[in-house]
């Protein structure tokens, strides 16, 4: 061994170690509570993308005291969710609450038992600190639609605002004083480390789009992701809210504290029962109370899975369960997600983010930049419509600068074990993936719950592609994905999607639109965008589990802030329409009380 390999493969790691303790584990710290008040005026449930927007909040007025209870972990001090490309590393990890789907009943026919796995963050940060970091709001027309299904208050020139309010907006050339906010806690940056974001631009500019700003006055277009990373690190909503509000006196933060009941009486939310130290240290009940509200934000999963625990849900399944029924709500309906599929592309060159080395690592770890800032690799993003007289984008089509191996295609999206194995997929792995997603899915799945024993995890049913029309539009994105590989920057670099036909597919011709059908039936996955399980609207409307202030329906001093309230899946990520819920949800809720 060469001095100058030995310097770099031993010595260079070493100090990028050190530097990394020393730099970024002693940064923050949360004040340690030793005993909870016996109440506060609000109490929040689940410290994710909302929960710690809404506690940064609340506890700015001084005179309020705010307790926020969240199930995970502290966040301070994880390498594996800090650095933006290592977000596969906390999939199945104990930051992840590992939910899985029931079986699914029209897809997902190659996934290990037609089951999908949901990763969701269980953690100070909530899936703000798993996610890839892609920074969208949706379309205009998606608000206005909120409006028009009886969200009084949340169409898009209601919402602006609150999208402003959250981000800081670090390019200059996207931060547009009308659309764009740069005063917020979310800083918003654009990663441009791999070569192919820009061949994927040239290419889609060539099926007639232009390079847009997708956060800005026109979603259509394409461009590189925009990101929740700031000096290289994930900017997780604990870290833009909490951190800096951590120290307050009447902020008290509690992770490892699990609330397995909200506790009514007289129909109000008085406050709620929860398990302090259940991962850990010896587990401890407990009951605290709420002088004003209990907030909700535990997602889309847990917050109806609390609810029905507390006897607020569909009355007949909660009277079999033997649960009191407090308010008959139809939580736990109208989950929705996104639903894609992917594309694996071959190249006859080296390209995307392969050529990571010993030296990106310590490049990253002295200097916050290179290749290990790309947002999980998920380097540049197109919204686009299959068919021009759309009145918005009906796909987004992501792409991906790195070639899975087999090992990571077993978990996500799940493919099954004898689907790999009988998989010829080329040996000469160089290429990048293209992830065709419906940005409009019809269908609406279910959460309920299994038992009234709070550990036992809800049956999660999202139905993907249970409306037929799913199916077919999902095929039409991946046709549109097909059409700008064949462009010719992509084709320069002998861009080909992998022909190893799909098994279950080899009957249909490769690449005919039943091929393609067959393809996206077996093997599609979740976008990870589950929403809608507690739908907001108006009050008199029997889907609705919320009115537009955000109020449980027949439960006062109680209410839910979280992705659950959408009436209808936005058409984009959904972390930052969360974090604008919960920024209007603060608003909301200091003008009924202060
Ligand atoms: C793998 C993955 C990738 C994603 N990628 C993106 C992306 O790139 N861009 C994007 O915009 N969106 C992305 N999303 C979606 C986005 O992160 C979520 O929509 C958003 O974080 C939801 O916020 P939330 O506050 O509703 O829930 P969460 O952030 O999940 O927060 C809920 C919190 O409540 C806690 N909790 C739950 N139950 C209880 C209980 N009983 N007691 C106490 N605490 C409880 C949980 O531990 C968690 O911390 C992704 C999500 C995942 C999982």
């Amino acid at each position: 061994m060469s001095v100058s390999s030995i310097l770099l493969n031993i010595f260079l790691p070493v100090l990028t170690f050190y530097f990394y303790q020393s730099y970024v584990y002693k940064r923050a710290q949360y004040k340690v509570v030793e005993n909870l008040r016996p109440h506060y005026d609000y109490i929040i449930v689940g410290g994710g993308s909302a929960g710690c927007v809404l506690a940064a909040r609340l506890s700015e007025n001084a005179s309020k005291t705010v307790l926020l209870l969240e199930a995970g972990s502290s966040d301070i001090g994880h390498a594996e969710m800090d650095t933006p490309i290592r977000v596969p590393e906390t999939f199945l990890s104990r930051f992840d609450w590992m939910f899985y789907s029931e079986p699914q009943q029209s897809s997902m026919e190659g996934l290990e038992g037609k089951k999908v796995y949901l990763p969701r963050g269980k953690v100070l940060g909530g899936s703000s600190q798993i996610n890839y970091m892609q920074w969208s709001r949706g379309h205009r027309r998606d608000y206005d639609i909120w409006a028009e299904l009886g969200a009084s208050g949340w169409s898009y020139k209601d919402v602006l605002p609150y999208f402003k309010k959250s981000e800081d907006v670090v390019p200059k050339h996207l931060a547009s004083e009308e659309y764009r906010g740069t005063q917020g806690p979310m800083k918003i940056t654009q990663i441009k480390t791999s070569p192919l974001s820009s061949t994927f631009i040239e290419a889609v500019k060539l099926l007639g789009y232009s390079e847009t700003d997708f956060n800005g006055e026109d979603q259509e277009g394409v461009g590189y992701t925009q990101s929740n990373i700031y000096k290289g690190e994930r900017w997780s909503t604990a870290r833009a809210y909490l951190w800096p509000a951590s120290q307050r006196e009447n902020l008290d933060i509690v992770p490892d504290s699990y609330v397995h009941k909200i506790n009514i009486a007289q129909g109000r939310a008085v406050g709620v029962t929860l398990t302090q130290g259940a991962s850990g240290r010896q587990p401890k009940e407990m009951k605290v109370k709420a002088k004003l509200e209990v907030i909700l934000s535990a997602g889309a999963f847990g917050s109806p899975h609390l609810l029905m625990l507390s006897g607020i849900g569909p009355s007949e399944l909660l009277t079999s369960l033997q649960i009191p029924v407090k308010a008959d709500l139809p939580v736990g309906d109208n989950l929705q997600d996104h639903v894609l599929s992917f594309l694996l592309v071959n190249t006859n060159t080296s390209v995307g983010l392969s050529y990571i080395s010993t030296y990106h690592h310590f490049e990253y770890s002295t200097f916050g930049t290179g290749p290990l800032t790309s947002p999980g690799g998920n380097d540049a993003v197109a919204y686009l419509k299959t068919q021009p007289n759309l009145p918005q984008p009906d796909v987004q089509l992501v792409l991906v600068g790195a070639y899975p191996d087999k090992k990571f295609m077993k978990v996500l999206p799940g493919i099954s074990t004898q689907l790999i194995q009988n998989w010829r997929l080329s040996s000469d792995r160089t290429g990048f993936l293209l992830l065709p997603c419906i940005l409009q899915p019809k269908s609406r799945g279910t959460l309920r719950l299994k038992s009234s024993d709070p550990l036992d995890y809800p049956a999660i049913d999202p139905a993907y592609l249970a409306d037929p029309d799913d199916l077919g539009a999902l095929v039409k994105a991946m046709q549109l994905a097909l059409r700008i590989i064949k462009t010719e920057p992509f084709q320069r670099m002998g861009a080909t999607v992998d022909r190893a036909p799909v098994p279950g597919c080899e009957n249909h011709s490769f690449n005919s639109e039943a091929y393609w059908k067959c393809y996206a039936h077996l093997l599609a996955m979740t976008s990870h965008h589950p929403s809608g399980t507690c739908r907001m609207g108006a009050s008199n409307d029997p889907k609705t589990v919320v009115d537009s202030r955000l109020r449980v329906k027949g439960i006062d001093g109680l209410r839910i802030a979280d992705a659950s309230i959408m009436p209808q899946l936005v058409s984009a990520n959904t972390n930052a329409p969360t974090i604008m819920i919960a920024e209007k949800a603060a608003d909301l809720i200091k003008e009924d009380n202060e």
